[in-house]
């Protein structure tokens, strides 16, 4: 586990205080992190683009245009190609994510959810994907989310705070109220930025900035969570 307080950041220890829980989506409740990458990668094979799998891990959570400005580089496109592009690799996710099931769920997402409601605690989705929607009704689980922030809420993309802001708005939560939940190094910015607790789902490398990091849910309880948010300080 990861202990860190953000700097400059009014968050507060005690996690009584958590009414909220923002979930990212991509990668967080679900595998389409890496339906992402691998339709990022075809784009990129068909355009003669280097670009790898090391090289996208800098890219989760980042919004589609700014993806695709990171993978071309200095490579000069008319706006119509950079569009084009853009749509095609965006056909290719759709007919990715087409076939989801509610057994797509990351194992634990259930239980964690199940918990929160028990705790009277509110779930919301903040994700950058304009596909966000479709995955969750997918997914199974739009009747357990209370509210969703998508890549369609605000201007300015991860790791700028405001989509979580948004998302602890559509909540009536303040920020000190909300954990984020990511998988995303833009994201736990983003997160400690809104002033928000960051749980950090995947390796220190990538997610270490935030307050506690976890390799996934499988077992994890609100109340253990909880725990250890109480102790990062
Ligand atoms: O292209 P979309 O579906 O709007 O998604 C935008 C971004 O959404 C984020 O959730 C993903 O982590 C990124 O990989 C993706 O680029
Ligand atoms: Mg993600």
């Amino acid at each position: 586990m990861n202990i860190k307080q953000p700097e400059n950041q009014s968050v507060t220890n005690n996690y009584s205080e958590i009414r909220g829980v923002i979930f990212d989506l991509d990668g967080v409740l679900t595998d389409t992190a890496e339906y992402h990458y691998r339709t990022w990668q075809k784009l990129a094979d068909e355009e003669g683009i280097p670009f790898n799998r090391e090289a996208n891990e800098a890219l989760r959570g980042v919004a589609r245009r700014e993806t695709l400005m990171y993978i071309i580089g200095n490579r000069q496109y008319p706006e119509s190609k950079i569009q084009e592009m853009m749509d095609r690799k965006n056909r290719y996710y759709v007919e990715s994510i087409e076939d989801i099931t509610p057994k797509d769920l990351f194992p634990g997402v259930l239980q964690l959810f199940d918990d929160l409601k028990q705790a009277g605690i509110k779930i919301a989705i903040g994700s950058a994907s304009k596909n966000a929607r479709t995955v969750v009704q997918k997914l199974g689980i739009a009747d357990k989310v209370d509210a969703i922030a998508d890549g369609y809420s605000v201007n300015r993309p991860k790791p700028a705070p405001d989509l979580f802001l948004f998302a602890a708005n559509l909540l009536g939560l303040q920020p000190s109220q909300c954990v984020v939940v990511e998988d995303a190094a833009a994201g736990i910015e983003a997160a400690l930025a809104a002033g928000m607790f960051a749980v950090g789902i995947g390796p220190e490398s990538r997610v270490g900035a935030a307050h506690v990091v976890l390799p996934g849910f499988s077992g994890v309880r609100w109340v253990d969570l909880a725990a250890k948010l109480s102790r990062a300080k």
